[in-house]
């Protein structure tokens, strides 16, 4: 399903090149639950942009699907984005001035889907969730629990096979943590790929493999 090859990001800032991705060659199959981890700064934020079709690599080759990501022009790369990869808390972040529906709509909105279409897949995805009686609020009319709930909605809703989040419980107390990464189980049992950046030993207990990076490398020696 995802497949790096020989993967390469490099920044260029004045005359410095820093190499945030260092030879990344990595295969993720359907319906894996992976944690990545590492060190500050050493390219686990940068692997998942590039998984997340946010970001291009400097060389070598990203398959999505059998689709080499590389080759796509812009437009192409967001039509994929959301449609088969999507952050779940993409800048943690749903739009205040919009209600729960409406934030669950996003993503629908890029599809020619009619009205009723969508609004069949927003309770579908607000039911999975437990929050089909919060849809008419704005998020500050919800709590913590319940917004993190309607994000996540928001990426399933999006029909994306494979979730990505960056450090979702970096700023959770620990029974928040555990409960967010019990719906992460959840959907996992149900077929979803999950890709978790974390320094969170308890979120790596959840997954099925843990990815350590080192210096934009994967450590194969760390356990
Ligand atoms: N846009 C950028 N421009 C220049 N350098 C960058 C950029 N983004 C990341 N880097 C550099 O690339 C390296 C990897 O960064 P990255 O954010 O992927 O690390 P990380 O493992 O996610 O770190 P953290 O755990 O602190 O979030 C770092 O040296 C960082 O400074």
């Amino acid at each position: 399903m995802i497949q790096l090859k020989h993967v390469t990001k490099e920044y260029q800032i004045g005359d410095d090149v820093i190499k945030a991705l260092d030879d990344i060659t990595l295969d993720i199959q359907a319906g894996e639950f992976i944690a990545i981890m590492g060190v500050s700064g050493s390219g686990k934020s940068t692997l998942l942009n590039i998984l997340g079709c946010m970001d291009r690599p400097s060389s070598g080759e990203y398959f999505l699907d059998g689709v080499s990501v590389n080759r796509l022009n812009d437009r192409e790369l967001s039509r994929i984005r959301n449609r088969k990869v999507t952050f779940v808390f993409q800048h943690f972040a749903l739009m205040e001035k919009y209600t729960a529906y409406e934030n669950i709509e996003l993503p629908l909105l890029q599809r020619r889907l009619s009205r009723s279409e969508r609004r069949k897949t927003i309770i579908q995805a607000a039911s999975q969730l437990g929050i089909e009686d919060q849809l008419s609020k704005l998020p500050k009319q919800m709590s913590g629990g319940q917004q993190q709930r309607a994000a996540i909605a928001r990426a399933l809703a999006s029909g994306a096979e494979i979730l990505l989040a960056d450090e979702p419980t970096g700023a959770l107390d620990r029974k928040t943590g555990e409960t967010l990464m019990s719906i992460f189980h959840e959907l996992n049992q149900q077929g979803k790929t999950i890709i978790i950046v974390t320094h969170d030993p308890m979120v790596a207990q959840y997954a099925s493999r843990t990815i350590y990076l080192s210096d934009g490398r994967i450590d194969q020696y760390a356990v």
